[in-house]
């Protein structure tokens, strides 16, 4: 063995008293950490906790403030990406760094070292997809992909260059069921290379199945380190939050007979060659109901949340009726002004600029809809500041937003507590209808309990409720009411009550008969509710 190898059990990385400030804030307070070689390692902690930072610190994109990061038993000052790439480390971020307008071979090329052609990293990365389960067209662009399928660029991408040490920050909260199993045998095939992974989930049952070890961050702080098989989700979330996860509550309020969301014979040609065309979508939401829409990643969920949101404008005014007004053919702010709300997938950039402060993104957001409260009267339309900072704190308080200082940038706020801003400045609203799309993404279990029980909340006070997730678990935890998107269709709503997950993944295959057998669905038995 060269002298800079290390076998296996043998200590990789090592990080000793590693500490970031932000200000006031210790975003990471003397954090130790040993992640072996051929080991699967989860870091976890609540949203907030500084697990971004200490990755980010790994990955030589912020300088740590002190403490020492050891590479195969050597110091060394991870200075750039660029220098943690040569180590032999490779990352996977939660928010993508992909330009829209390139394709996936181009956007992989700009990572890549020297001069390889177009066609060879083509080549390169359509035999990787393949070898480890990521499916990719090498030449879509990725304007036209899904967030899940853009994560399989990011994973093909690192896995290019080769390294010894991958981490993935919440690989799976944007897969379904049937991809997450195909990454876990991908990252089962990188360990048995002699490779090893850093973890970063929510999900303490994946933890558990795929993780030989486990470090646990709290406010900066190292709260524990263990075996994940050893322990229960509930004993992991204790570790995390310091006290229980409450279990989120749905007894199913009264129905009204008022249709607050609507969309008949809704169809859209698809905007691009690679996006996914609406066929014939109806849908009924009466206040009360919450439906959850599941669906396989790309099958039309963000063209359905854009057309019922008014990002696109349907083809007919009547194709969508909002709190009874024909709203086909009106804006965003127009349907908000209806009495709508809206919370997209995607929190970077779309909900939200990133570069601007909470209370900015406020008034982005609401200055047509809340313009008596944020705006003064006359021609001039001023800011009433003081209206929109009581606005943003109300947020802050009710969904137990964590972050440094006031009012900060949105991009300073961690993935999961952005998040749950985001889905509050809607909420606080009392919208009489809102759709989001993949409410949860990124979410720690408190956090995420949080914003389902406050939309299951809001349609328990009368507002109709459209919640569409790859989260099935999110899905059966919140609906009243069960459809899934297939290729831009949408199956009728079935109650809840009465969906399994064998008939959720008959739908999901565009199958709406009874006798199709489950295995040609992608779906066990045994994950039946
Ligand atoms: N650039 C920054 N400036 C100021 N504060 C920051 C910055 N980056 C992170 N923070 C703060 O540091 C703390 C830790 O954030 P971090 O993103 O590391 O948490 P996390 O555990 O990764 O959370 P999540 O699970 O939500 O992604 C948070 O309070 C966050 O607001």
């Amino acid at each position: 063995m060269a002298d800079n190898e290390v076998g296996r059990d043998e200590c990789l990385l090592e990080v000793r008293g590693l500490t970031k400030i932000f200000g006031e804030l210790r975003a990471n307070d003397g954090i130790d950490l040993e992640i072996r070689s051929s080991e699967i390692h989860a870091l976890l902690g609540e949203n907030g906790a500084g697990k971004s930072t200490l990755v980010k610190m790994l990955f030589g994109s912020l300088e740590p403030t002190s403490g020492q990061i050891l590479w195969k038993g050597n110091r060394v000052r991870i200075s750039s990406p660029g220098q943690a790439r040569r180590l032999g480390i490779g990352m996977v971020f939660q928010h993508f760094s992909l330009f829209e307008a390139l394709t996936v071979a181009e956007n992989i090329a700009l990572s890549m070292d020297g001069n390889v052609s177009i066609e060879n990293i083509s080549e390169q990365a359509a035999t990787l997809s393949r070898e480890y389960g990521l499916p990719l067209d090498p030449h879509a662009h990725v304007a036209d992909l899904s967030v899940g399928e853009r994560q399989r660029i990011e994973i093909v991408r690192t896995l290019l260059q080769n390294p010894e040490l991958i981490i993935l920050d919440e690989p799976t909260s944007v897969l379904t069921p049937q991809e997450a199993d195909r990454l876990f045998e991908t990252l089962e095939k990188i360990k048995s290379e002699g490779r090893s992974v850093l973890y970063i989930s929510h999900r303490l049952e994946e933890v558990q199945r795929i993780c030989d070890r486990a470090t646990v961050l709290r406010h900066g702080e190292l709260t524990g380190d263990c075996d994940p098989r050893t322990e229960t989700p509930a004993s992991l979330a204790r570790m995390m939050v310091g006290s229980e996860v409450k279990t989120v509550s749905n007894t199913g309020g009264k129905v009204s007979d008022d249709i607050l969301i609507e969309a008949k014979n809704l169809s859209a040609p698809a905007r691009t060659p690679f996006a996914v065309a609406l066929k014939d979508i109806n849908l009924v939401v009466r206040g009360g109901e919450v439906i959850g829409i599941a669906g396989v990643a790309g099958n039309g969920q963000s063209e359905l949340f854009d057309v019922l949101s008014g990002e696109e404008l349907a083809q007919n005014r009547a194709d969508i009726r909002i709190c009874g007004t024909d709203a086909g053919r009106l804006g965003i702010s127009a349907r908000r002004l209806l009495g709508a709300g809206f919370v997209p997938e995607e929190r970077h950039g779309h909900a939200a600029v990133s570069s601007m402060t909470l209370s900015e993104n406020m008034v982005l957001a609401r200055h047509k809809s809340d313009s008596d409260a944020f705006l003064t009267g006359g021609p001039l339309k001023i800011i009433r500041y003081n209206a929109v900072l009581d606005a943003s704190e109300r947020i802050i308080k009710e969904m137990d937003v964590r972050m440094s200082g006031e009012d900060p940038d949105a991009s300073s706020l961690s993935g999961g507590n952005l998040q749950k801003y985001i889905v509050g400045r809607e909420l606080d609203r009392k919208p009489a209808a809102i759709v989001v799309n993949q409410p949860t993404w990124g979410v720690d279990a408190g956090a995420a309990s949080r914003i389902r029980q406050a939309l299951i909340d809001l349609a328990e006070a009368g507002s109709a409720v459209v919640v569409i997730s790859q989260d099935l678990d999110e899905i059966f935890e919140v609906a009243t009411s069960i459809a899934v998107i297939n290729e831009g269709r949408l199956s009728a709503a079935e109650p809840a009550s009465q969906m399994t997950l064998e008939r959720i993944g008959l739908l999901m295959g565009g199958i709406h008969g009874e006798d199709t057998p489950v295995a040609e669905t992608g779906l066990e038995p045994a994950h039946a509710h």
